[in-house]
């Protein structure tokens, strides 16, 4: 009888494959083609990055805080304990390998926690920390003895918010009083039924129709709102309004909670609108830098006289592990089997793979088991394999209108200061038009890509030095 889907853990491979949740708002059928593939981009490659990350993205810079009220003292904590969390929840913080608040936690926790409760929106990039901040903030203001939704979450899709939730349960592991339950699509309860979980999670359609069609929800006891990775949720057609209708039916005091790994003009906007009087934190991304990168390119002729160079290259110097961006899944998938065919260990990474799929592949990739990554874009943003020595732009990355894309190229072979570890990168020139987009790129950066022949080993050889 229980709301949640903890049951179902065994066939959540199997749940995942179906679509997101449709959009339900009037209008929501006119969500054009385009629009949809780039949601659908947003939310898998946050997934993606959800089921890859082990560990937290440090950060060397200083998070930047706008109080809204610049007079009260503004707190940082060091340590878990210096919050006074319930007894168990802090075990729950412990059990999970916590030791020490993350960088953004350390100012979010306390301004999370303050009484009275005040609202906030952050910013920072996926995995340093947000998602277990507001979970433990969560699970700090429910009251256990009261039995209805104290905490309502929102996630973009319905494999964020479980992944969410995962969270939820494992904190609040040594707090058995504290249930949660799942507003998506598919979680049917029975009419006129009240939930008694004090958390719930869900996506915005179906939470909307829980509070107000439906009434399964009873908003007036909600103290805590939060609405997570704000800018995949815009994204997606209707999730807006039916977030800012949710927010709308919300008790006066309760507290509003955003997150974002990005902060674009329309995110921004929907953020004020959703969280007034607002505190605002952001933490800066690491800069990536070309500094510590040797470039070359080689010049060919077509695809095969690529494939011919990068087997020289192989031929000369030993690679432990490189990846290779293609601008196509074809070229993708042909560059692999010819690789595979010459002995290689090749792992693919396309566009129509599922995103269980592809976090598979790339984390046998990390493991090493295999050499050679291949890829298209639009998998592999985001993604840091931070062993890779050398990475290959198989073509270069240019943008829909075939203009160079400059940000695709710097995150491609770019390094974080901290990782510096010195790195190779070979772009493969096929034409006069791309020589011309390798030449934009050099001036963009103000960096030389050396020429590379790689009909002549020795000075293959000599770009390892
Ligand atoms: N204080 C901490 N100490 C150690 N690990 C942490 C800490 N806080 C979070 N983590 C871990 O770091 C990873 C990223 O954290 P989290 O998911 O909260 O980040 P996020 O900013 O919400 O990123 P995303 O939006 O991708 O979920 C997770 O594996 C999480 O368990």
């Amino acid at each position: 009888s229980s709301l949640s889907l903890k049951e179902d853990r065994n066939g959540e491979a199997k749940e995942a494959a179906v679509p997101s949740e449709t959009p339900q708002a009037p209008g929501g059928d006119a969500v054009d083609k385009q629009e949809d593939d780039d949601k659908e981009d947003k939310a898998a490659q946050s997934l993606l990055n959800k089921l890859i990350r082990n560990n937290l993205v440090q950060s060397t810079h200083q998070v930047e805080v706008l109080q809204r009220d610049p007079n009260s003292p503004l707190y940082s904590v060091k340590s878990f304990e210096e919050l006074h969390l319930k007894p168990e929840l802090l075990q729950g913080v412990y059990g999970m390998g916590f030791n020490r608040p993350s960088k953004i936690q350390e100012t979010a926790l306390p301004m999370m926690l303050a009484e009275p409760p005040q609202n906030l929106i952050a910013q920072s990039q996926s995995g340093t920390g947000k998602t277990a901040a507001f979970v433990l903030a969560m699970l700090s203001r429910v009251d256990p003895s009261q039995k209805h939704p104290q905490c309502l979450c929102l996630s973009p899709t319905y494999e964020l918010a479980l992944q969410t939730g995962q969270v939820i349960e494992l904190m609040g592991k040594q707090s058995p009083d504290i249930k949660l339950a799942y507003a998506v699509r598919g979680n049917r309860l029975e009419k006129g039924q009240r939930i008694s979980e004090q958390i719930v999670i869900g996506t915005p359609g179906t939470v909307m129709d829980w509070c107000t069609k439906l009434r399964f929800i009873d908003t007036k006891n909600i103290k805590v709102f939060v609405l997570d990775e704000a800018d995949v949720m815009i994204a997606t057609q209707g999730h807006q309004d039916q977030s800012i209708r949710i927010q709308r039916s919300l008790p006066p005091g309760c507290q509003m909670l955003l997150f974002s790994a990005t902060f674009e003009e329309s995110v921004w906007k929907f953020a004020q609108k959703v969280v007034p009087e607002h505190n605002l934190i952001k933490l800066k991304r690491e800069e990536e830098t070309l500094d510590t990168i040797k470039q070359y390119y080689v010049l060919c002729n077509n695809k095969e006289e690529k494939y011919q160079a990068l087997c020289n290259i192989y031929g000369a110097i030993t690679i432990a592990q490189a990846m290779i961006f293609c601008h196509t899944r074809k070229t993708a998938g042909w560059l692999a089997a010819e690789l595979s065919k010459e002995g290689h260990q090749v792992a693919l990474l396309s566009g129509e793979m599922m995103v269980e799929q592809r976090a598979a592949v790339i984390q046998r990739f990390r493991e090493g088991k295999e050499k050679v990554l291949v890829t298209t874009n639009v998998c592999a943003r985001g993604i840091d394999v931070e062993q890779v020595s050398v990475v290959i732009n198989f073509d270069l990355p240019v943008d829909k209108d075939g203009n160079p894309d400059c940000e695709t190229y710097l995150h491609r072979i770019g390094r974080t200061g901290r990782f510096g570890k010195r790195g190779l990168a070979i772009n493969m020139v096929e034409s006069k038009h791309s020589m011309n987009i390798l030449n934009r790129i050099q001036d963009h950066f103000n960096k030389k890509v050396e020429k590379l022949d790689t009909d002549d080993l020795d000075e293959i050889e000599k770009i390892t030095n």
